[in-house]
């Protein structure tokens, strides 16, 4: 019952940018119709004339609404009746708009926290509230969640971010015991690192500490990390990963959330124990860089002083 993508509605939020364009590319060149959103009208365009070249036949639409996804619940609402209205009830939603920033606890500003916060949790809740119901009607839908590899671990730098990368989380496991007899599949994606404009804006005010534990994992592709989560979107997982750590970290943090098949739940259950041993030479490895920054900086401190 894997969803059929030509002709279907899918609506990515945070589409006109990085790993979320690419998603509505992967989309739109297996047949779907397009609702982009996003706040910048210019990059939206860019992005819809980007996906276009794409096209596999010529009744496929792409469409544009500019709204802030984390404002106000009532206007969320209202542009995905408007999408509704233009091009059908939407099959598939894609919650990637989303932000980070990084800096220590103290350094960051507590309006940090709420941004993020709003942006990154409360941007997926407007939206998948607004389509629930339709779907949980026609027996059809997949709601994707765009979290991060530090939606499933805490990391120095992350504070701000991480908790809100684990709220969603949250979301989706209560969200998908309550949707799944209607047929409709909820998907958590977790990506590492991805080359993205986003990416680079993180860069910019990344801690070194942060720079050091990241660089553990590779810096992927968007266009690898979209196709792993439409794939796994229409195949209805609960769960997204991608690349060996992703494997890791998506086994040994799977809790209590749902169990997508048998083969799924056995492995989990064989690979627990191993994957905790080579946490631990993880978590060894990420204290000593945290301790080699405190050290460094004392140093430079003193030399600052005496100089
Ligand atoms: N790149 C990475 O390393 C990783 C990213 N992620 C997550 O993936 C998602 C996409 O990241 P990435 O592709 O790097 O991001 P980009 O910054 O490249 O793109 C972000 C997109 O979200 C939109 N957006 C941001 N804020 C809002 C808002 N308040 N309302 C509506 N749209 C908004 C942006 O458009 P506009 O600004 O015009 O609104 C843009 O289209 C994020 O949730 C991110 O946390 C997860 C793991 C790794
Ligand atoms: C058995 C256990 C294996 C453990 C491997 C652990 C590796 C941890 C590295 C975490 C990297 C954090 C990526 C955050 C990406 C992100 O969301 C931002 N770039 C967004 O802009």
């Amino acid at each position: 019952k894997p969803l059929a993508l030509p002709g279907a509605h899918v609506v990515v939020t945070g589409g006109s940018s990085g790993i979320g364009k690419c998603i509505a590319i992967e989309c739109y060149k297996q047949g779907a119709f397009i609702t982009l959103v996003a706040r910048n009208e210019d990059k939206l365009l860019q992005a819809k004339k980007e996906i276009e070249k794409h096209s596999i036949n010529d009744k496929q639409v792409v469409l544009c609404i500019s709204v802030d996804v984390s404002q106000d619940y009532s206007q969320v609402e209202n542009v995905i009746k408007q999408a509704q209205e233009k091009l059908g009830p939407v099959d598939m939603l894609v919650n990637c708009a989303g932000m980070s920033l990084a800096g220590k606890f103290e350094d960051l500003e507590v309006s940090t926290f709420e941004r993020l916060m709003s942006v990154n949790y409360l941007g997926s809740v407007y939206p998948s509230r607004a389509v629930i119901t339709t779907m949980k009607e026609r027996r059809v839908g997949r709601v994707v969640f765009v979290s991060s590899q530090a939606g499933q671990l805490g990391l120095f730098g992350f504070t701000a971010y991480s908790s809100s990368k684990f709220a969603i989380r949250g979301l989706a496991e209560a969200l998908q015991m309550e949707v799944k007899p209607y047929n409709v599949y909820v998907t958590v994606a977790y990506p590492p690192d991805t080359d993205t404009p986003g990416f680079a804006e993180e860069n910019k005010t990344k801690p070194l500490e942060t720079r050091l534990i990241s660089e553990t994992t590779s810096v992927c592709k968007p266009e690898q990390v979209a196709k792993q989560i439409v794939k796994d979107a229409i195949q209805g997982n609960f769960n997204s990963s991608i690349g060996s750590d992703g494997y890791m970290l998506s086994s040994l943090t799977c809790g209590m959330a749902p169990v997508t098949s048998i083969t799924e739940g056995l492995q989990q259950v064989v690979t627990m124990g191993l994957f905790r041993t080579i946490a631990l030479f993880y978590l060894g490895s990420f204290d000593s860089i945290v301790r080699r920054c405190m050290m460094q900086r004392a140093k430079s401190e003193i030399a600052d002083k005496t100089a």
